[in-house]
């Protein structure tokens, strides 16, 4: 049986054995030298450790400034020549998500009239990043400069800002999609809603304060039925954690506003299509299987009704985003503190004229002269709206928006690029890859 001596003077490695013999004192004496000794070995391994982990802090953060995607001499030249207007009185604006779609699209036609424009895209694989890659390098040709990075990179975005006094943000950047919200829902979570606040906390602190023109969505009217869709129907009954963001979206803007007079413009975009589109919406996917000659789904609603879309027209959304911009009027605050009320403003930008999905599998068909295989399935539920229909006259009282491009049209050149894009040839009888 161990004794209490025992339990208190273990027998372990590095500890001689305790003669019984010797005095109490005699013991605590050996074991107080013993723990000094411990203390300083302890001291010495506490000291090793942190010299070791501040030396791995050091090789971390060279090596996360040598590989940075951003940063450095040439990369703020770049900046800075990409942000720099050639028309007089050319705006400087910050376009987030520019490798996207609309982003591609918005930071050309500003490019093109001369405005300075500065890209910021993440570039994740939400989709087939080589596509974002095709669109950065297009841009890069035509003196547009892309960073790589994300919104939820507040030293990025106060390096940006240090650097260029940009008079606009052009906030693109989001994770779309409204079905893919139930697989990844922490994705629309950082993007829509904590990527917008760290851009905003920014664009607040940010002297002179830039005007916000951001996207907002056409799915935050969820279950709304009243047709068309007017800016002031409800919108507090979303159907996707997509539109839940999008709407949330609006109310972050709403209290940047209030608060610290940031102007802000929501556009509430109706199912944008086009040439350099993305490949995860329906006339993308469909047109792909389509030439694969695999088969495609096609939902239906209720009571076997056909869903329906009102398809707007890439050009005619970047005229809306531009004109959007224009009519910006300067936020009212400084150094964080509001000077008085600032523009808040929310738009439709729609085609006014819904098609329904196999209306647009038909035109499809006709362009690409292949016939699809159809599958048409209950519309699952998980997040889809029935239809979608805009009320577009504010935007056309306000911004002098009026879409001029037909699905027919539309899809027409959306085609003539997906064919030149993928590589298709037309052959008798049909395309080959
Ligand atoms: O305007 C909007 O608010 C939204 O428009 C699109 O969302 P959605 O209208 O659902 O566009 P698609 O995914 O291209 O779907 C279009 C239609 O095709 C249908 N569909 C989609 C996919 C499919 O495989 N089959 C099918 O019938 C959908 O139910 C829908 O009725 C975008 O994906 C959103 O990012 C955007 O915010």
């Amino acid at each position: 049986m161990r004794s209490m001596e025992d339990e208190l003077f273990p027998s372990t490695p590095g500890k001689v054995k305790i003669e019984r013999a010797h005095t109490i004192n005699r013991q605590l004496h050996r074991c107080f030298a013993s723990t000094s000794t411990m203390f300083l070995w302890a001291l010495f391994l506490i000291a090793l450790t942190a010299s070791y982990l501040s030396f791995q802090s050091f090789v971390d953060s060279s090596s996360r400034y040598l590989n940075a995607s951003w940063g450095g001499m040439q990369w703020e030249k770049q900046i800075r020549e990409s942000s720099a207007a050639s028309r007089p009185g050319g705006m400087s604006v910050l376009v987030t998500g520019a490798a996207g779609f609309v982003g591609t699209h918005v930071s050309l036609a500003l490019r093109r009239r001369g405005d300075g424009v500065v890209g910021l895209d993440n570039f994740n694989n939400y989709y087939d990043p080589s596509l974002k890659k095709a669109r950065q390098a297009m841009l890069q040709s035509r003196g547009v400069f892309v960073v790589e990075g994300d919104i939820n990179d507040t030293r990025l975005l106060a390096r940006l800002f240090a650097l260029v006094p940009f008079t606009h943000v052009m906030h693109l950047a989001a994770q779309a999609g409204v079905r893919y919200a139930i697989e990844n829902p922490a994705s629309y979570v950082h993007s829509n809603i904590a990527g917008l606040v760290t851009l905003l906390e920014v664009c607040k602190s940010a002297d002179p304060q830039p005007a916000v023109v951001w996207a907002s969505s056409s799915s935050v009217y969820g279950l709304n039925e009243k047709v068309p869709f007017s800016e002031l129907d409800r919108t507090d009954r979303p159907a996707s954690l997509y539109a839940a963001t999008k709407k949330a979206g609006e109310e972050i803007t709403h209290t940047y506003n209030h608060i610290y007079g940031l102007s802000t413009t929501g556009l509430r975009f109706f199912t944008v299509y086009g040439p350099w589109g993305r490949p995860d919406m329906a006339y993308f996917s469909f047109t792909r299987n389509i030439l694969q000659g695999k088969p495609i789904t096609v939902y239906r609603g209720k009571d076997r009704a056909d869903l329906a879309r009102d398809f707007t027209y890439i050009d005619d959304i970047v005229k809306g985003c531009v004109a959007s911009l224009d009519t910006a009027e300067k936020s009212t605050g400084s150094g964080g503190r509001k000077r008085g009320p600032a523009q808040y403003r929310i738009y439709n930008l729609g085609n006014t004229s819904p098609v329904t999905v196999p209306a647009l599998v038909n035109i499809l068909e006709r362009h690409l002269k292949v016939k699809a295989k159809k599958k048409v399935v209950e519309m699952p539920g998980n997040g889809d709206v029935p239809f979608t229909h805009a009320n577009i006259s504010l935007a056309q009282a306000e911004l002098g928006y009026k879409p001029t491009t037909n699905l027919e049209i539309g899809l027409k050149k959306f085609v003539k690029w997906y064919l030149s894009y993928y590589g298709y040839k037309p052959r008798s009888g049909g395309l080959a890859a």
